[in-house]
């Protein structure tokens, strides 16, 4: 039978909250470095001619480093829109720093301003792929080949007699006295629609790496008659884009994948900065496997979610790691055991608590039916899960935070014998009552 969480006050809540914030995450250091193109068109006007040409070699080198920092990560889309701007970039520099009054330099820039979001609307479907695989080589092909035949037309002065066979759509602006033709603004609709749609469903770094290059070449293009706007906006956007691809990475090192909390690496990197006094706790889900029989792997992995989210939680300094499986440690900086237990504690019994209602395959046939059984949930079955908690400070007789977790994961051993749902601590023993002990024991 497949089973499904239907938790009332599910751990998704907030969940608009929390896409919006990482949405928002992801295009920080754009939106920061356009703010400081914005700044600097005019500053950058000012500067002599030599200082110029020089900032106008700046965007190949960036994009040298982003994308072989992209093709080091396999992080292909970045490389791929990197590669589009750079063209683009590279086409303007050589035909376009001319007045657009003439012929070849007109049609270049109506057909640049078409193929460059065309290439990243296609940019933005593409899934990671190894760049040298048939897929990988034709999409490069297919970044690639439309600049090489546009240059080769524009080198040979074969685009000045193709200006009277335009459509009209190519010579009326959408904004007016701004440098976007309706047709280039169509393209540019398009492709801000479908970057965008992937951008919010994948929430990737290299889906924000897609749009940010989108984004400035729009601008580019907007503002074209402003001195360097498109060395300043090429550049910021490589930049934008070799940092989302660090951030990627960062991520992928640092990150457990399932319960988005930090992983072992991180802990370990942790580990190496404590000081001489902090507490470590290991956590282990009790009797987790029975749960993962019963419900399946799924409902084990949500599980897995859920108590990670409420770890990531706590409070009084401390913070949570995924140790591996469904172990977690939890690390509290310059705290002995007695001051880290009551928020140790808060944390199991914020888990213990929390209700879990787990429903069948069998879905109600209609709509009506449906509500009834959402609303039965209130008074339906449901079940829990525990943790028990290991806890163990930082004393002269354990050499190092190896140590201290070692002995974490004895008093976790003894707090399973004891009967689970605890938290047992290597030195700090209160008087012990008969009953379980709770937070109020502790505080
Ligand atoms: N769904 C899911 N299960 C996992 C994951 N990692 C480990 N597990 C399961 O966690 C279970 C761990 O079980 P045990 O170590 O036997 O312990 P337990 O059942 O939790 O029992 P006690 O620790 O003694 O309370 C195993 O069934 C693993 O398959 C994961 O990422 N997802």
């Amino acid at each position: 039978m497949l089973f499904t969480i239907i938790s009332a006050n599910t751990f998704e809540s907030h969940k608009e909250i929390r896409l919006a914030i990482r949405l928002l995450n992801l295009l920080a250091p754009a939106t920061i470095l356009f703010i400081a193109v914005v700044l600097l068109i005019d500053p950058v006007s000012q500067l002599s001619a030599a200082n110029k040409t020089s900032l106008g070699q700046l965007p190949y080198a960036l994009a040298l480093v982003v994308a072989l920092l992209a093709y080091g990560f396999n992080r292909n889309q970045i490389l791929f829109a990197t590669l589009n701007l750079i063209s683009a970039y590279l086409m303007i520099q050589l035909g376009l720093q001319v007045s657009l009054d003439q012929p070849n330099a007109y049609v270049l820039f109506s057909i640049l301003s078409i193929l460059l979001p065309i290439n990243i609307t296609f940019i933005a479907t593409y899934s990671e792929r190894g760049l040298f695989t048939p897929l990988g080589l034709t999409r490069l092909a297919g970044v690639l080949i439309g600049y090489l035949l546009l240059g080769l037309l524009w080198s040979n002065g074969a685009l000045a007699t193709q200006l009277p066979n335009l459509p009209t759509n190519m010579f009326e602006m959408f904004f007016a006295e701004r440098f976007l033709s309706n047709m280039s603004a169509v393209f540019y609709g398009v492709a801000l629609l479908t970057t965008l749609i992937y951008f919010v469903t994948q929430r990737g770094h290299g889906s924000a790496g897609v749009l940010i290059s989108l984004v400035a070449s729009l601008f580019m293009f907007i503002w074209f008659d402003l001195p360097n706007v498109s060395t300043l906006l090429v550049t910021a956007a490589l930049i934008a884009m070799g940092i989302a691809v660090l951030q990627s990475s960062h991520k992928m090192a640092y990150l457990d994948e399932l319960t988005e909390i930090p992983a072992r690496r991180a802990l370990q990197d942790k580990l190496a900065t404590l000081g001489k006094r902090y507490t470590l706790a290991m956590v282990d889900i009790d009797h987790f496997k029975k749960f993962n029989d019963t419900y399946g792997h799924d409902i084990g992995d949500q599980v897995l979610r859920m108590v990670a989210a409420k770890l990531a939680s706590v409070s009084g300094g401390g913070k949570a790691y995924r140790y591996g499986g469904e172990e977690f440690t939890l690390v509290f900086p310059g705290k002995d055991e007695a001051q880290a237990l009551p928020f140790i504690e808060q944390l199991r019994e914020l888990i213990a608590n929390y209700p879990l209602y787990i429903r069948g395959d069998q879905r109600p046939e209609d709509e009506k039916r449906g509500a009834q059984m959402r609303k039965q949930k209130e008074t339906s079955d449901h079940t829990n899960v525990t943790i028990s908690i290991g806890v163990c400070e930082k004393t002269d007789e354990y050499l190092d935070a190896s140590e201290v977790m070692k002995q974490a994961d004895k008093s976790l051993y003894e707090a399973k014998n004891n009967g689970r749902n605890q938290s047992v601590a290597a030195h700090y023993k209160p008087e012990t009552p008969k009953r379980r002990r709770t937070r109020k024991d502790y505080v």
